[in-house]
């Protein structure tokens, strides 16, 4: 059985006292009545205070970006060894505004996710297509380019340390969210390049979760598709009772 994730982005928001008061009001959450395992990728200066506050909690948390090199002159970046240290325990890769504003390409998302496995972190690896890609009916040629030039050079064996998240660009911060039918369409395909690639019994294990305008009113109709694992929720897990009613979809 695929672990199921409720993953929150919380992007570049909350400042170290934002991001304490929003832990709290998490920590007053009762997720042990959701089957989902869950997950928070705060900003980098927040890792460690919110580390150190979790101690006594089941929410994992990870980071929302990592460097592929292991020291040195790499001025504003933080290190595999670095995250590690602040007891963390996924990293988000690939993510959209990643590839988009800071140009992070296929070659270099390769190489985090090397440098991440190597490491030990477990992965969230997001991939999705542009508004025009979709609209050209490309967007499983996008994903599948993606996973090849940025995943597949990953061992079956290390794949159990690899989560996809699947987040079509145009659904992004936008309110629009792809309809149930469009994410189990797509994430079936997902699986089956998978299959493809490794094996079944693989392609099988690997969560797949969805990203884009998930919110309390469609996570349910979205998580109830067979092959969407769960989600990686961003406006809406900047608010404690959003992000819960999401994770008790589950
Ligand atoms: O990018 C996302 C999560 O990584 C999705 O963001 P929104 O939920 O705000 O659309």
């Amino acid at each position: 059985m695929r672990t199921q994730i409720v993953a929150g982005n919380w992007k570049m928001n909350c400042n170290l006292d934002e991001a304490l008061h929003l832990l709290n009001d998490l920590k007053l959450k009762d997720f042990s009545k959701s089957n989902a395992e869950v997950i928070i990728a705060p900003p980098y200066t927040n890792l460690y205070p919110i580390h150190q506050n979790l101690k006594d909690s089941s929410i994992k948390i990870s980071s929302q970006n990592i460097n592929e090199n292991e020291e040195g002159a790499f001025t504003g970046e933080i290190s595999p060894d670095m995250l590690k240290s602040v007891g963390v325990e996924y990293v988000i890769i690939g993510h959209s505004e990643r590839r988009a504003i800071y140009n992070e390409t296929n070659d270099v998302l390769a190489k985090k996710v090397t440098a991440s496995l190597k490491h030990d972190f477990k992965i969230m690896f997001c991939i999705g297509e542009k508004l025009e890609q979709r609209k050209a009916d490309k967007h499983f040629d996008i994903v599948k380019e993606q996973l090849e030039k940025g995943l597949f050079h990953v061992s079956a064996s290390d794949m159990k340390n690899v989560v996809i998240a699947y987040e079509p660009v145009w659904a992004i911060g936008t309110g629009e969210t792809a309809s149930p039918e469009q994410a189990q369409e797509i994430h079936e395909y997902i699986r089956k390049v998978l299959a493809e690639k490794y094996s079944q019994d693989v392609a099988d294990q690997t969560s797949i979760l969805y990203g884009g305008s998930v919110k309390p009113n469609n996570a349910k109709e979205i998580f109830a598709k067979k092959d969407v694992d769960g989600g990686l929720i961003g406006g809406a897990s900047l608010d404690a009772k959003s992000f819960s009613e999401i994770v008790m979809s589950f």
